[in-house]
Protein backbone atom coordinates (compact mmCIF):
# COMPACT_ATOMS: atom_id res chain seq x y z
CA UNK A 1 0.00 0.00 0.00
CA UNK A 2 1.26 3.29 -1.19
CA UNK A 3 0.53 5.77 1.78
CA UNK A 4 1.20 9.87 2.16
CA UNK A 5 0.76 11.52 5.10
CA UNK A 6 -0.68 15.18 5.01
CA UNK A 7 -0.15 16.81 8.55
CA UNK A 8 3.22 15.47 8.94
CA UNK A 9 3.67 16.59 13.06
CA UNK A 10 3.68 14.33 16.95
CA UNK A 11 0.95 12.35 15.41
CA UNK A 12 1.38 11.78 11.29
CA UNK A 13 5.14 11.51 11.63
CA UNK A 14 5.05 8.69 14.47
CA UNK A 15 2.08 6.25 12.63
CA UNK A 16 4.08 7.37 9.24
CA UNK A 17 7.31 6.22 11.05
CA UNK A 18 5.63 3.23 12.31
CA UNK A 19 4.49 2.14 8.77
CA UNK A 20 7.36 2.84 6.90
CA UNK A 21 8.93 0.63 9.26
CA UNK A 22 6.61 -2.18 8.80
CA UNK A 23 7.81 -2.47 5.18
CA UNK A 24 4.32 0.25 3.69
CA UNK A 25 5.82 2.81 1.30
CA UNK A 26 5.00 5.85 3.01
CA UNK A 27 5.41 9.37 1.83
CA UNK A 28 5.35 12.32 4.29
CA UNK A 29 4.37 15.87 2.63
CA UNK A 30 6.76 17.93 5.02
CA UNK A 31 6.96 21.82 5.84
CA UNK A 32 9.09 22.43 8.56
CA UNK A 33 11.06 19.29 9.35
CA UNK A 34 11.77 19.16 5.30
CA UNK A 35 15.53 19.90 4.86
CA UNK A 36 16.03 17.80 8.49
CA UNK A 37 14.48 14.23 7.03
CA UNK A 38 14.96 14.38 3.95
CA UNK A 39 18.82 15.03 4.37
CA UNK A 40 18.79 12.92 7.79
CA UNK A 41 16.00 10.90 8.16
CA UNK A 42 13.88 10.70 11.04
CA UNK A 43 14.21 9.54 14.79
CA UNK A 44 11.62 7.97 16.61
CA UNK A 45 12.35 8.32 20.14
CA UNK A 46 9.37 5.95 21.97
CA UNK A 47 8.23 4.49 25.12
CA UNK A 48 8.25 1.31 23.21
CA UNK A 49 11.80 1.99 21.90
CA UNK A 50 13.61 4.41 19.83
CA UNK A 51 14.09 3.52 15.93
CA UNK A 52 15.95 5.57 13.62
CA UNK A 53 14.80 5.71 9.72
CA UNK A 54 17.57 7.02 7.74
CA UNK A 55 15.83 6.45 4.13
CA UNK A 56 12.30 8.70 4.41
CA UNK A 57 10.37 9.97 1.59
CA UNK A 58 9.54 13.93 2.39
CA UNK A 59 7.95 16.35 -0.51
CA UNK A 60 7.26 19.67 -0.13
CA UNK A 61 4.34 19.57 -2.68
CA UNK A 62 1.11 17.15 -2.82
CA UNK A 63 1.67 17.19 -6.85
CA UNK A 64 5.03 15.78 -6.05
CA UNK A 65 3.96 12.84 -4.18
CA UNK A 66 0.70 11.76 -6.91
CA UNK A 67 -1.76 9.53 -6.47
CA UNK A 68 -1.79 6.96 -3.57
CA UNK A 69 -3.93 4.32 -1.87
CA UNK A 70 -4.25 6.18 1.10
CA UNK A 71 -3.80 9.65 2.41
CA UNK A 72 -3.32 9.73 6.28
CA UNK A 73 -4.42 12.84 7.41
CA UNK A 74 -2.65 14.61 10.25
CA UNK A 75 -3.19 18.28 10.44
CA UNK A 76 -4.03 20.15 12.88
CA UNK A 77 -8.06 20.71 12.51
CA UNK A 78 -7.71 24.74 12.33
CA UNK A 79 -6.16 23.81 9.07
CA UNK A 80 -8.90 21.88 7.30
CA UNK A 81 -9.21 24.84 4.77
CA UNK A 82 -6.29 23.62 3.12
CA UNK A 83 -7.39 20.29 2.44
CA UNK A 84 -8.48 20.90 -1.28
CA UNK A 85 -5.24 21.94 -1.76
CA UNK A 86 -3.33 20.01 -0.33
CA UNK A 87 -5.15 16.09 -0.52
CA UNK A 88 -6.96 16.46 -4.11
CA UNK A 89 -3.03 15.49 -5.96
CA UNK A 90 -3.09 12.65 -3.99
CA UNK A 91 -6.74 10.99 -5.30
CA UNK A 92 -6.57 8.35 -7.55
CA UNK A 93 -9.97 6.62 -8.69
CA UNK A 94 -10.01 4.05 -5.37
CA UNK A 95 -8.32 6.43 -2.70
CA UNK A 96 -9.02 5.80 0.79
CA UNK A 97 -8.84 8.78 3.27
CA UNK A 98 -8.39 8.53 6.63
CA UNK A 99 -8.62 11.46 9.36
CA UNK A 100 -6.66 10.86 12.60
CA UNK A 101 -7.83 14.07 14.01
CA UNK A 102 -9.36 14.77 16.92
CA UNK A 103 -13.02 16.55 17.05
CA UNK A 104 -15.70 17.11 15.27
CA UNK A 105 -16.35 17.93 11.29
CA UNK A 106 -13.34 16.50 9.65
CA UNK A 107 -15.05 13.83 8.17
CA UNK A 108 -17.85 15.62 6.60
CA UNK A 109 -15.42 18.50 5.64
CA UNK A 110 -13.52 16.16 3.73
CA UNK A 111 -16.55 14.26 2.12
CA UNK A 112 -17.64 17.53 1.06
CA UNK A 113 -15.07 17.81 -1.05
CA UNK A 114 -13.68 14.60 -1.89
CA UNK A 115 -16.78 12.06 -1.68
CA UNK A 116 -18.26 10.18 1.57
CA UNK A 117 -17.15 7.26 0.33
CA UNK A 118 -13.22 7.68 0.39
CA UNK A 119 -13.51 8.59 3.90
CA UNK A 120 -12.74 6.53 6.91
CA UNK A 121 -12.33 8.04 10.89
CA UNK A 122 -9.99 7.14 13.30
CA UNK A 123 -9.52 7.81 16.81
CA UNK A 124 -6.38 8.01 18.38
CA UNK A 125 -5.38 7.39 21.87
CA UNK A 126 -2.04 9.02 21.60
CA UNK A 127 1.10 11.04 23.41
CA UNK A 128 3.64 12.35 21.13
CA UNK A 129 4.85 15.82 20.63
CA UNK A 130 7.73 17.02 17.81
CA UNK A 131 10.92 17.59 18.91
CA UNK A 132 13.91 19.05 17.11
CA UNK A 133 13.36 19.00 13.16
CA UNK A 134 13.43 15.50 12.28
CA UNK A 135 12.43 14.21 15.67
CA UNK A 136 9.53 12.71 16.99
CA UNK A 137 8.72 12.38 20.77
CA UNK A 138 6.30 8.97 21.81
CA UNK A 139 5.36 9.80 25.68
CA UNK A 140 2.68 6.98 25.90
CA UNK A 141 -0.36 5.12 24.57
CA UNK A 142 -0.67 4.93 20.98
CA UNK A 143 -3.81 3.03 20.20
CA UNK A 144 -6.54 3.62 17.23
CA UNK A 145 -9.95 2.37 16.53
CA UNK A 146 -11.37 2.93 12.94
CA UNK A 147 -14.53 3.34 11.30
CA UNK A 148 -16.46 3.84 8.77
CA UNK A 149 -17.63 7.40 8.40
CA UNK A 150 -21.10 5.79 5.92
CA UNK A 151 -21.87 2.74 8.35
CA UNK A 152 -21.43 0.09 5.59
CA UNK A 153 -19.37 -2.84 4.35
CA UNK A 154 -16.55 -2.89 7.27
CA UNK A 155 -14.13 -4.86 5.24
CA UNK A 156 -11.70 -2.19 4.07
CA UNK A 157 -11.57 -0.76 7.73
CA UNK A 158 -10.70 -4.85 8.83
CA UNK A 159 -7.74 -4.12 6.31
CA UNK A 160 -6.41 -0.71 7.59
CA UNK A 161 -6.60 -2.21 11.05
CA UNK A 162 -4.69 -5.16 10.64
CA UNK A 163 -2.07 -3.21 8.81
CA UNK A 164 -1.66 -0.93 11.57
CA UNK A 165 -1.43 -3.99 13.93
CA UNK A 166 1.02 -5.40 12.04
CA UNK A 167 3.31 -1.98 12.31
CA UNK A 168 2.85 -2.34 16.27
CA UNK A 169 -0.46 -0.34 16.74
CA UNK A 170 -3.08 -1.86 19.18
CA UNK A 171 -5.82 -1.35 16.64
CA UNK A 172 -9.34 -2.17 16.18
CA UNK A 173 -12.47 -2.10 13.82
CA UNK A 174 -15.80 -0.66 15.29
CA UNK A 175 -19.11 -0.29 14.16
CA UNK A 176 -19.98 3.20 15.26
CA UNK A 177 -17.07 5.94 14.43
CA UNK A 178 -19.89 8.79 15.63
CA UNK A 179 -19.89 7.05 18.90
CA UNK A 180 -16.17 6.80 19.21
CA UNK A 181 -15.79 10.79 18.09
CA UNK A 182 -17.95 11.62 20.96
CA UNK A 183 -16.65 9.22 23.89
CA UNK A 184 -13.44 11.20 23.34
CA UNK A 185 -15.09 14.36 23.28
CA UNK A 186 -16.13 13.09 26.73
CA UNK A 187 -12.28 13.50 28.23
CA UNK A 188 -11.23 15.98 25.63
CA UNK A 189 -13.72 19.06 26.50
CA UNK A 190 -13.19 19.52 30.08
CA UNK A 191 -9.53 18.76 30.48
CA UNK A 192 -8.56 20.23 26.58
CA UNK A 193 -10.50 23.06 27.42
CA UNK A 194 -10.08 23.59 31.46
CA UNK A 195 -6.10 22.54 31.63
CA UNK A 196 -5.74 24.93 28.71
CA UNK A 197 -7.44 27.60 30.20
CA UNK A 198 -5.81 27.11 33.72
CA UNK A 199 -2.00 25.97 31.97
CA UNK A 200 -2.48 23.55 34.80
CA UNK A 201 -2.25 19.78 34.27
CA UNK A 202 -5.21 17.98 34.57
CA UNK A 203 -3.90 16.74 38.39
CA UNK A 204 -4.46 20.10 39.60
CA UNK A 205 -8.57 19.70 38.55
CA UNK A 206 -8.85 16.04 40.19
CA UNK A 207 -7.41 17.19 43.23
CA UNK A 208 -9.98 19.63 44.16
CA UNK A 209 -13.65 18.61 44.75
CA UNK A 210 -15.23 22.25 42.86
CA UNK A 211 -12.92 21.54 39.72
CA UNK A 212 -13.74 17.72 39.71
CA UNK A 213 -17.10 18.02 40.17
CA UNK A 214 -17.20 20.90 37.30
CA UNK A 215 -15.32 18.19 35.62
CA UNK A 216 -17.84 15.43 36.11
CA UNK A 217 -20.75 18.23 34.69
CA UNK A 218 -18.84 18.81 31.28
CA UNK A 219 -18.69 15.21 30.81
CA UNK A 220 -22.01 14.91 31.86
CA UNK A 221 -23.17 17.19 29.28
CA UNK A 222 -21.36 16.11 26.54
CA UNK A 223 -22.98 12.60 27.33
CA UNK A 224 -25.86 14.04 26.99
CA UNK A 225 -25.56 15.67 23.67
CA UNK A 226 -23.73 12.36 22.32
CA UNK A 227 -26.87 10.53 23.06
CA UNK A 228 -29.11 12.50 20.96
CA UNK A 229 -27.01 12.01 17.80
CA UNK A 230 -28.25 8.38 16.95
CA UNK A 231 -25.89 6.56 18.08
CA UNK A 232 -25.98 2.98 17.92
CA UNK A 233 -26.02 2.60 21.70
CA UNK A 234 -26.04 5.26 24.43
CA UNK A 235 -23.23 6.36 26.14
CA UNK A 236 -24.24 5.84 29.86
CA UNK A 237 -23.25 8.33 32.45
CA UNK A 238 -21.05 5.94 34.56
CA UNK A 239 -18.13 6.43 31.59
CA UNK A 240 -17.93 9.52 33.14
CA UNK A 241 -17.08 8.28 35.86
CA UNK A 242 -14.54 5.65 34.19
CA UNK A 243 -12.89 8.30 32.42
CA UNK A 244 -11.93 10.28 35.98
CA UNK A 245 -10.79 7.09 37.15
CA UNK A 246 -9.01 6.88 33.85
CA UNK A 247 -7.59 10.17 34.30
CA UNK A 248 -6.38 9.83 38.56
CA UNK A 249 -3.70 7.54 37.37
CA UNK A 250 -2.39 9.61 34.45
CA UNK A 251 -0.35 11.97 36.63
CA UNK A 252 1.04 15.43 35.84
CA UNK A 253 -0.43 15.10 32.55
CA UNK A 254 -0.88 17.83 30.07
CA UNK A 255 -3.33 17.74 27.16
CA UNK A 256 -1.97 18.48 23.77
CA UNK A 257 -4.54 22.16 24.28
CA UNK A 258 -2.48 23.27 27.34
CA UNK A 259 1.28 22.69 25.45
CA UNK A 260 -0.35 24.25 22.28
CA UNK A 261 -1.33 27.48 24.16
CA UNK A 262 1.72 27.56 26.60
CA UNK A 263 3.59 27.42 23.05
CA UNK A 264 1.69 29.86 21.26
CA UNK A 265 0.30 28.13 18.83
CA UNK A 266 -3.62 28.08 18.00
CA UNK A 267 -6.18 26.10 19.23
CA UNK A 268 -8.40 23.72 17.76
CA UNK A 269 -11.41 25.03 19.31
CA UNK A 270 -13.74 24.49 16.28
CA UNK A 271 -13.68 20.84 16.38
CA UNK A 272 -13.56 20.07 20.00
CA UNK A 273 -15.78 23.00 21.27
CA UNK A 274 -17.59 25.14 18.39
CA UNK A 275 -19.05 21.78 16.00
CA UNK A 276 -19.87 19.34 19.08
CA UNK A 277 -21.83 22.45 20.23
CA UNK A 278 -23.53 23.37 16.65
CA UNK A 279 -24.65 19.75 16.62
CA UNK A 280 -25.91 19.46 20.34
CA UNK A 281 -28.08 22.61 19.79
CA UNK A 282 -29.75 21.17 16.19
CA UNK A 283 -30.63 18.13 18.63
CA UNK A 284 -32.59 20.71 21.26
CA UNK A 285 -29.48 20.30 24.09
CA UNK A 286 -27.78 23.32 24.95
CA UNK A 287 -24.87 22.63 26.88
CA UNK A 288 -24.01 25.68 28.74
CA UNK A 289 -20.94 24.79 30.68
CA UNK A 290 -19.28 23.47 27.16
CA UNK A 291 -20.29 26.68 25.75
CA UNK A 292 -18.78 28.95 28.67
CA UNK A 293 -15.53 27.24 28.36
CA UNK A 294 -15.62 27.53 24.71
CA UNK A 295 -16.23 31.31 25.32
CA UNK A 296 -13.42 31.93 27.91
CA UNK A 297 -10.71 29.81 25.91
CA UNK A 298 -11.46 32.26 22.99
CA UNK A 299 -11.12 35.14 25.13
CA UNK A 300 -8.43 34.15 26.74
CA UNK A 301 -6.56 33.29 23.35
CA UNK A 302 -7.93 36.34 21.47
N1 LIG B 1 -0.17 14.49 19.16
C1 LIG B 1 -0.98 13.61 19.72
O1 LIG B 1 -0.55 12.84 20.61
C2 LIG B 1 -2.40 13.49 19.28
C3 LIG B 1 -2.93 14.30 18.30
N2 LIG B 1 -4.24 14.11 17.91
C4 LIG B 1 -4.83 14.95 16.88
O2 LIG B 1 -4.10 14.79 15.66
C5 LIG B 1 -4.09 16.01 14.91
C6 LIG B 1 -2.64 16.42 14.66
O3 LIG B 1 -2.05 16.73 15.92
P1 LIG B 1 -0.48 16.87 16.11
O4 LIG B 1 0.23 15.88 15.26
O5 LIG B 1 -0.24 16.88 17.55
O6 LIG B 1 -0.24 18.33 15.49
P2 LIG B 1 1.13 18.94 14.93
O7 LIG B 1 0.95 20.41 14.99
O8 LIG B 1 2.29 18.32 15.61
O9 LIG B 1 1.15 18.46 13.41
C7 LIG B 1 0.42 19.07 12.39
C8 LIG B 1 1.26 19.02 11.14
O10 LIG B 1 0.52 19.56 10.06
C9 LIG B 1 1.43 20.25 9.25
N3 LIG B 1 0.77 21.24 8.40
C10 LIG B 1 -0.10 22.21 8.75
N4 LIG B 1 -0.45 22.95 7.67
C11 LIG B 1 0.25 22.43 6.62
C12 LIG B 1 0.35 22.77 5.27
N5 LIG B 1 -0.36 23.79 4.75
N6 LIG B 1 1.18 22.05 4.47
C13 LIG B 1 1.87 21.02 4.98
N7 LIG B 1 1.83 20.63 6.27
C14 LIG B 1 1.02 21.34 7.09
C15 LIG B 1 2.35 20.95 10.23
O11 LIG B 1 3.48 21.37 9.50
P3 LIG B 1 4.83 21.98 10.14
O12 LIG B 1 5.72 20.78 10.25
O13 LIG B 1 5.32 22.98 9.19
O14 LIG B 1 4.45 22.55 11.48
C16 LIG B 1 2.57 19.83 11.24
O15 LIG B 1 3.64 19.01 10.84
C17 LIG B 1 -4.89 17.01 15.75
O16 LIG B 1 -6.24 17.00 15.34
C18 LIG B 1 -4.77 16.45 17.18
O17 LIG B 1 -5.83 16.87 18.02
C19 LIG B 1 -5.02 13.11 18.41
C20 LIG B 1 -4.53 12.29 19.41
C21 LIG B 1 -3.22 12.45 19.96
C1 LIG C 1 -6.90 11.24 25.70
C2 LIG C 1 -5.54 11.88 25.43
C3 LIG C 1 -4.89 12.12 26.74
C4 LIG C 1 -4.65 10.86 24.73
O1 LIG C 1 -5.03 10.61 23.47
C5 LIG C 1 -5.71 13.12 24.54
O2 LIG C 1 -6.53 13.09 23.68
C6 LIG C 1 -4.99 14.42 24.60
O3 LIG C 1 -4.02 14.65 25.28
O4 LIG C 1 -5.45 15.33 23.90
Amino acid sequence: MKIAVVGAGALGLYYGALLQRSGMEVRFLLRRDFEAISGNGLKVFSVNGDFYLPHVKGYREPQEIGPVDLVLVGLKSFANDRFEDLVRPLLGERTQILTLQNGLGNEEALADLFGAERIIGGVAFLCSNRGEPGEVHHLGAGRIILGEYLRCDNGRVEQLSDMFRKAGVDCRAIDDLKRARWEKLVWNIPFNGLCALLLQPVTSLLAHEATRTLVRELMLEVIAAANVQGLLSPIPESFADSMLEFTDAMGEYRPSMQIDREEGRPLEIGAIFTTPLAYGMQKGINMTRVGMLETLLKQATL
